[in-house]
């Protein structure tokens, strides 16, 4: 694949990355995480990477995000490096664990980042009354983490990533330690947030058919060294509900996604 042809395309990728590598040094000699990874993914896409254990899912987002550094290759954030991302503050990042500070309501973690900004206090409280209710956890402002289940906690995490308004949100298996009911309710909020605000969303997932209900792309990677194996562009429609779990669209995309899985198992 060749470099964009005009500014224009270039103009509506978020995340453009080139023969990436990424190799950790470790006590037992390196560990190539990443080999000549090509992805670019537009402005509004919700991409899912999925893959076996070990194959850089969580890599390829920490690179995205600045936390890790690649050994090789090119990589754009809207069109600038990483770091220069991170300091423009282009991007929301929620891990797998809520990360909620436990002496702080929930109110003051969301409004967290925006007094690392400096933002008055006034403008922050207007932010995550507006964010909490946004992932419906109006009115429990004053509450503590620990006064909250794991399902609220995590979505009191996304309206933090959320309060200062990136244009892209990155995602790191947020709902893989949630029971698979909270975790329905949680996808489909997400997708409606997803719809309704237009946001460019890097999802980390293991589960196969969380991948094809969020998703408009699905990357799919294999380990060892750590690559992608398939790329497929999802042709649900963006409104779509849990019933479309039951179409055929659906049960393709699914299948998919399981044989470039039991291909990357073949690879390990
Ligand atoms: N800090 C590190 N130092 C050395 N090796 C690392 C480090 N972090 C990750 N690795 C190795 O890099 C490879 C990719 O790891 P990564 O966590 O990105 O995979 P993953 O697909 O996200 O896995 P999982 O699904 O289990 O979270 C693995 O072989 C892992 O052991």
């Amino acid at each position: 694949m060749g470099l964009p042809a005009s500014p224009a395309r270039h103009a509506d990728l978020s995340i453009d990355v080139r023969d990436l590598s990424l190799v950790y040094p470790s006590s037992d000699g390196p560990v190539t995480a990443l080999a000549h990874v090509d992805l670019q993914i537009r402005r509004g896409d919700f991409v899912s990477f999925i893959g076996p254990s070990g194959c850089g899912k969580t890599t390829l987002l920490r690179a995205i995000a600045d936390l890790e550094q690649p050994t090789s290759g090119q990589l754009l954030v809207n069109g600038v490096t990483p770091r220069q991302a991170r300091l423009r503050r282009d991007y929301g990042f929620v891990f797998q664990a809520p990360a909620l500070y436990p002496w702080r309501t929930i109110a003051r973690n969301v409004e967290l980042p925006l007094e690392v900004f400096g933002m008055p206090r006034w403008e922050r409280q207007q932010r995550s009354a507006h964010y909490l209710a946004q992932v419906n956890l109006a009115g429990f402002e004053r509450k503590y983490p620990w006064q909250l289940s794991g399902g609220m906690q995590q979505r009191a995490s996304i309206a933090r990533a959320l309060s200062f308004e990136p244009a892209l949100l990155l995602m790191d298996e947020p709902f893989g330690a949630l029971d698979e009911i909270v975790r329905d309710q949680l996808n489909e909020q997400l997708l409606q947030l997803w719809r309704s605000t237009g946001k460019t969303v890097v999802f980390v997932t293991h589960s196969i058919s969380e991948a094809v209900f969020l998703s408009s792309r699905i990357v799919v990677m294999s380990p060892r060294p750590g690559r992608i194996i398939d790329v497929i562009d999802s042709d649900l429609p963006r409104e779509r509900g849990f019933d479309v779990r039951e179409t055929p669209q659906f049960i393709q995309l699914a299948q998919r996604v399981r044989e470039g899985l039991r291909q990357a198992s073949m690879l390990q």
